[in-house]
């Protein structure tokens, strides 16, 4: 998952991309960077790395302008070469520097045709470079030198036409104004807001509401599935659906896992949802479970605490943080390697023991996906005298590949795919595991909005809402990106040609 960040402004608009990239930082730890336009000129600073170590005071001084963008990487597509952190550019018809958050599903046939019939080279990997050719190419096609908000949106419909898969964008068109654009799924998700200033009101989009808090912006609506914005340099805004059939599917597992508690996505706040999910499976385990001997409620920080609250007040069982996070280092999940993965959830949680000793314990996760957390958590647990060890999982078993942002390439990997709870509770070590079920799931996160009739779920029923998704996609998707090709392709990724960056070094 990345975060994305576009800022129409009345005065210099760096120092608010990077705040806001900062809070978004829990989307993607492995680059960063930000685009502005200054005297009809990009500025890009870009590089891997967190926010805070990619942009140095000499970078920000160099990022002027009253417009620009910004992104963190978590990779789906192509390498986590520097090369490939975003925004990218082209600078055909106009210059333009796009974001992307989301994953094509349609990369490779998009490639050949860029290549054979659109004529444009693409020099990366990475699905979000193709992105942005193809909106280059219909800009092209729709508009002359002058570019009518009308002409924008005929090529957003263009886009739609040909791109399949997951993508919130935002892109600068020089000399023009900042679009931004979902796919017709909705699949990630885009909000908008707003700042009155005194000379004029600023316009900000961005993945997560809590960016807009950050900045100081107010918030004024969610970007619609298919629908494109676009903030004319001169502070016009113009919005349009541009998708001939757009089909409302929020990613169920922003709420799950991504997002920050402190955001509202398409209406539904991520944190009350967090906790209704608490409270379904509270019922549930009080049910399935009759011969209760649970003495305490344990959450696994971070994501898990808001929903092991709520349960634990569900079975009125007492809840204890029996574990403390290490704050500096990030997120284990969307670390890029399962090497990597694998040390870090010991060094970011630590065992208090007297929390654990001659208790029977109830663990508690957002989600079991990899198995990486839980085995490790159960295992220390135990070393720390724990009676009984039982496990509550806040999302039901995570079976299948995820195509659309979420780095899930190969089945194998997952740890419920082809077990059934029996066996994948004795693969963690656990004495009892207990899932959400899909439904349940579902009911926690659209009872804050009832506009919403579906949600995106494939990685826990293997439907994939674009239609284009078989066994044969999957085994190459898995071929392409499963740990240990990842593993050697980041190992090489720094000798991948790169065009000059400046500030790089
Ligand atoms: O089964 P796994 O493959 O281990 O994945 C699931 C775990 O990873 C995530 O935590 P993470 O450490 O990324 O972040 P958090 O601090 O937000 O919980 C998630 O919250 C689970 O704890
Ligand atoms: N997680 C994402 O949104 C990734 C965006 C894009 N597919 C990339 O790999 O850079
Ligand atoms: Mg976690």
């Amino acid at each position: 998952m990345c975060g994305i960040v576009g800022i129409v402004g009345k005065s210099p608009v760096g120092q608010s991309i990077y705040d806001a990239l900062t809070v978004l930082q829990h989307r993607g730890q492995d680059a960063a960077g930000i685009v502005t336009i200054s005297d009809n000129t990009f500025r890009l600073r870009k590089a891997n790395g967190l926010v805070k170590d990619v942009f140095h005071t000499r970078h920000m001084h160099r990022l002027q302008g009253d417009i620009g963008i910004g992104h963190i990487r978590y990779p789906t597509a192509g390498s986590s070469s520097s090369s490939e952190a975003q925004p990218f550019y082209v600078n055909s018809p106009f210059g333009i520097s796009l974001a992307h958050n989301g994953n094509l599903t349609n990369a490779d046939e998009l490639k050949d045709w860029l290549f054979k019939t659109a004529r444009r080279h693409v020099n990366t990997t990475s699905d979000s470079e193709l992105l942005l050719n193809i909106l280059g190419h219909e800009l092209q096609e729709a508009g002359g030198i002058s570019l009518t908000p009308d002409e924008i949106f005929t090529a957003v419909a263009n886009v739609h036409e040909r791109v399949r898969g997951a993508y919130a964008t935002v892109a600068l068109i020089i000399g023009h104004g900042m679009l931004a654009f979902r796919d017709p799924n909705g699949i990630r998700p885009m909000v908008f807001g707003k700042r009155e200033t005194e000379t004029g009101t600023e316009y900000m989009v961005a993945s997560e509401s809590v960016a807009l808090d950050a900045c100081d912006f107010e918030f004024v609506r969610d970007v619609a599935p298919g629908e494109a914005i676009y903030f004319s340099e001169d502070g016009q805004l113009h919005s349009k659906q541009c998708a001939k059939a757009p089909n409302y599917s929020p990613c169920i597992f922003e709420f799950v896992y991504f997002a920050r508690p402190d955001s509202t996505i398409d209406k539904m706040s991520v944190y009350a949802s967090r906790v209704e999910m608490g409270r379904k499976l509270g019922q549930r385990i009080a049910q399935v479970w009759d011969d209760l001997d649970i003495d305490v409620v344990i959450p696994i920080p971070e994501t898990s605490n808001d929903i092991a609250l709520r349960i634990a007040q569900q079975l009125e069982v007492p809840y204890r943080q029996g574990f403390v996070k290490n704050r500096y280092i990030g997120r284990t999940f969307i670390m890029p390697g399962q090497e990597m993965r694998k040390k870090s959830v010991r060094r970011k949680l630590n065992a208090i023991g007297t929390e654990f000793k001659d208790k029977n314990v109830l663990l508690v996760d957002d989600s079991i996906v990899r198995g990486t957390t839980s085995e490790q958590i159960i295992e220390m647990a135990r070393a720390a005298g724990a009676k009984k060890v039982y496990f509550a999982s806040a999302a039901p078993e995570v079976r299948f590949p995820n195509v659309y942002g979420i780095d899930m390439p190969s089945a194998n990997e997952l740890i419920a795919h082809g077990r059934e709870v029996e066996d994948i509770c004795e693969q963690i070590g656990a004495d009892k595991l207990i899932f959400q079920t899909k439904d349940d799931l579902i009911k926690a996160v659209g009872m804050h909005n009832p506009e919403i009739t579906q949600f995106e779920t494939s990685v826990f029923d293997g439907e994939y809402l674009t239609n284009d998704i078989d066994q044969g996609y999957l085994e190459k998707l898995d071929a392409a990106r499963n740990n240990e090709v990842k593993e050697t392709s980041d190992k090489n990724a720094d000798s991948i040609l790169d065009l000059h960056n400046e500030g790089a070094s």
